[in-house]
């Protein structure tokens, strides 16, 4: 069953005390930060608090860590650190391109890769990205690329849409995981709520976030409400038994049901459940 990734929730590599308290958070993945979150002269003693913090039992959560750059001082020796660690991916931040990719798969033999999507450039190669043999997942990086396009803030999100529609569709095209960038305010519950909603709508499997006060509005935002839960059972049962009369299509509240519907509907279920077993 697929993992899901409603929440996944920055933590400073550089912070033990945040590392231990997450084991008991009730988010679906973790991002172990080495890169933005870490000062340039606590990136050694981050990357050696992470290597014991993975000592530890994190449970049904996903470890993710984010590596520096390998155009930085640092990435060569995140990567090869990562390499013997134990943990689910890698995130590569600042991808322009394939290439990134390659370089950091060459000192990783193993493990799933992901992709920060922050940059003006990996937007137009989203497709080049997602397509990689290794990607396993895509971040949207909102702040480095409202930095890099020179955009405003806007609740509406107007000026990131073009990026995330982009990294949406390569990410769906190639069957990726794809996360929606972070809510900088992080005691404004209304807005996260807002942002959450909006990118469910356009079909994010989750968002990232940088405060556990974030969790539990992103886990409900991006789960399927009990409402959805019922339908998709009605309409794979009305479509059954359509089916079983030889017809193609059910109605259902008045909307047809067709096998499309069905496996957007089987899908639903599926998350619903993984959903389910994260919290046993
Ligand atoms: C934003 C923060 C600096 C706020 O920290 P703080 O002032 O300590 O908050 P609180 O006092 O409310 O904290 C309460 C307790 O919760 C723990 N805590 C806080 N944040 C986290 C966390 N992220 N994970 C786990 N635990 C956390 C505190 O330790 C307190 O615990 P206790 O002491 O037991 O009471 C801080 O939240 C923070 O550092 N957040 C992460 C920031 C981060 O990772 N930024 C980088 C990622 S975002 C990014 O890079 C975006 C992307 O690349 C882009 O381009 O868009
Ligand atoms: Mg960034």
């Amino acid at each position: 069953m697929a993992r899901p990734y409603r929440s996944v929730l920055y933590i400073p590599a550089a912070n033990a005390r945040a590392m231990d308290k997450a084991r008991a958070l009730p988010t679906d993945a973790i991002i172990f930060d080495l890169e933005d979150a870490v000062a340039p002269d606590a990136k050694t003693a981050a990357r050696s608090a992470l290597a014991t913090a993975l000592t530890q039992d994190y449970g049904p959560r996903g470890r993710i860590v984010r590596i520096n750059a390998l155009s930085t001082e640092w990435g060569a020796d995140d990567a090869r650190a990562c390499a013997r660690l134990p943990l689910d991916a890698v995130l590569i931040p600042k991808v322009d391109g394939p290439g990134d990719l390659d370089r950091v798969a060459a000192l990783i033999p193993d493990t799933p890769l992901w992709a920060m999507m922050e940059t003006p450039r990996a937007m137009l190669n989203a497709a080049a990205i997602a397509a990689h043999p290794r990607l396993q997942g895509m971040v949207m990086g909102t702040n480095d690329l409202a930095k890099d396009l020179g955009s405003r803030a806007r609740a509406d999100r107007l000026p990131m849409m073009a990026g995330l529609g982009l990294c949406l569709l390569a990410a769906r095209a190639e069957g990726r995981v794809i996360v929606d960038g972070v809510f900088n305010a992080f005691r404004d519950d209304e807005g996260l709520r807002d942002e959450c909603a909006q990118g469910r709508d356009m079909g994010f499997d989750g968002k990232t976030l940088i405060h556990p006060a974030q969790l539990a509005i992103a886990n409900a935002a991006f789960a399927p409400t009990d409402d959805e839960i019922a339908l998709a059972r009605r309409q794979i049962e009305a479509f059954e038994a359509a089916d079983a009369q030889g017809q193609g299509v059910a109605v259902v509240d008045g909307k047809i049901v067709e096998n499309l519907h069905v496996e957007t509907a089987r899908q639903m279920l599926q998350r619903a459940d993984a959903i389910a077993a994260m919290a046993q």
